[in-house]
């Protein structure tokens, strides 16, 4: 976008660094009314190894030091700000320019259903203060509170925007998010039926953490190790009993659940490590699958519109097929988002509700006891 925008559509950049710790990911979005969101632009800041630790440690921490915390919160603001910077500078857009950011933070942890007992929170590591500062922009932050003070999960909110998104396209159509976690949306054919959504586990998350213990590395490319190793059915069994695979919706989960010494619990210690991935693997499409076989579909024979860092990997997107034989796999990118920009762009979109006073969540979705305007107003 090398000329000056026009007065309509408006512009937002939706920010979003996922369960995977992987990097910010800024998109630039044009709403205009009455048609779906436009992905106009991206850029990714890769998280470097050190920042990356610092949250990982935040995520599984007994005791907060606070100091950590700040560094954690200025260093990961700055990384924000920075992929904003370079986002704007790429396109030849100002922050005049921008209507506003809609920052999701990074989720540090997740318990909507509260800790033995205690009141429900969801934690996202933000700093919209400082975002609005360093960039000179209108932030728009804390989607998920008012969800769960509203009596909802908080999560997953991508929904609304996946209704946004292909909602005009007619008939029934099925959104899977293969993320840290992975999350299925329903959108009903006819106006009357309500969305569905919610998480049905991990994904990448312990497919990351597995792959990495035993590699120099992040992720498994393409899923090539797994694919070498044989899916351990004895270990596939206690992993599916987790109670969170028969919780009926909604229902929303993180990494206070599913991590490594969750699945490192379960091992006998004479599994090959090449196994455990390929049964972390088969976990996850098997988990898709149920959760899936759940909704009002028409028995799998459904589209199936499949985003997150999870669509890249061959050897999971072949055990879906197998776990899901009647559905059609379907890129986003034929619809115009790229199945890496679903998540950055709902954050835009939620942003955009925000500024008109719209709501941003899905009762039907998130368990919610209404519909609820989403996130807090920063001014630059
Ligand atoms: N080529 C690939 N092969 C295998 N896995 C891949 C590939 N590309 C990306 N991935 C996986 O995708 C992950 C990143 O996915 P994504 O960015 O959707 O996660 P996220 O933003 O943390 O998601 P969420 O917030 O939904 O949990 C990587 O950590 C990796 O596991
Ligand atoms: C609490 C939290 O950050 N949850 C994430 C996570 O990553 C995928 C899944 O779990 C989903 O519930 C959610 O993110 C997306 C953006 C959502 O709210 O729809």
């Amino acid at each position: 976008m090398k000329t000056s925008p026009p007065m309509s559509p408006s512009y937002y950049v939706g920010l979003m660094s996922g369960t995977s710790l992987d990097g910010i990911d800024a998109a630039l979005v044009a709403i205009a009314p009455h048609s779906p969101p436009e992905l106009i632009a991206t850029h990714v800041s890769p998280m470097p190894q050190s920042l990356h630790n610092l949250l990982l440690n935040l995520c599984h921490a007994e005791q907060v030091n606070f100091a950590e915390l700040a560094e954690a919160e200025s260093a990961f603001c700055q990384l924000q700000a920075n992929a904003v910077k370079a986002l704007l500078i790429q396109e030849g857009v100002t922050a005049e320019q921008i209507h506003a950011i809609g920052s999701h933070g990074q989720t540090i942890e997740h318990a909507p259903d509260g800790h033995n007992g205690g009141p429900a929170y969801t934690l996202q590591l933000d700093n919209p203060s400082l975002l609005a500062e360093l960039t000179g922009c209108t932030v728009v932050a804390d989607f998920r509170r008012r969800d769960l003070a509203a009596g909802g999960q908080a999560a997953p909110l991508a929904p609304a925007f996946h209704q946004a998104l292909f909602g005009h396209q007619g008939g029934e159509q099925l959104v899977l998010n293969l993320g840290g976690f992975a999350n299925v949306t329903w959108l009903p054919s006819n106006a009357v039926a309500q969305v569905i959504g919610f998480d049905t586990g991990p994904a990448n998350v312990l497919l990351d953490a597995w792959f990495s213990k035993h590699h120099n590395g992040r992720f498994d490319q393409n899923g090539t190790w797994a694919a070498g190793g044989q899916i351990d059915q004895t270990l596939l069994q206690q992993l599916l009993n987790e109670p969170f695979f028969h919780q009926p919706p909604p229902r929303s989960t993180g990494r206070e659940l599913f991590h490594l010494a969750w699945l490192e619990n379960k091992l006998t210690g004479d599994e090959s490590a090449e196994d455990v991935q390929a049964t972390l693997v088969e976990l996850t499409a098997i988990s898709v699958a149920q959760g899936i076989q759940q909704l009002p579909s028409r028995h799998n024979e459904v589209t199936l519109i499949v985003c997150g860092g999870g669509a890249h990997n061959t050897y999971l997107m072949a055990r879906l097929a197998v776990q899901l034989p009647k559905a059609i796999f379907k890129s986003p990118a034929d619809l115009g988002w790229p199945e890496d920009w679903i998540e950055a762009g709902a954050f835009a979109w939620l942003a955009h509700q925000r500024l008109h006073n719209l709501p941003g969540n899905l009762p039907s979705v998130t368990g919610a006891s209404g519909l609820r305007v989403l996130g807090g107003i920063y001014a630059p």
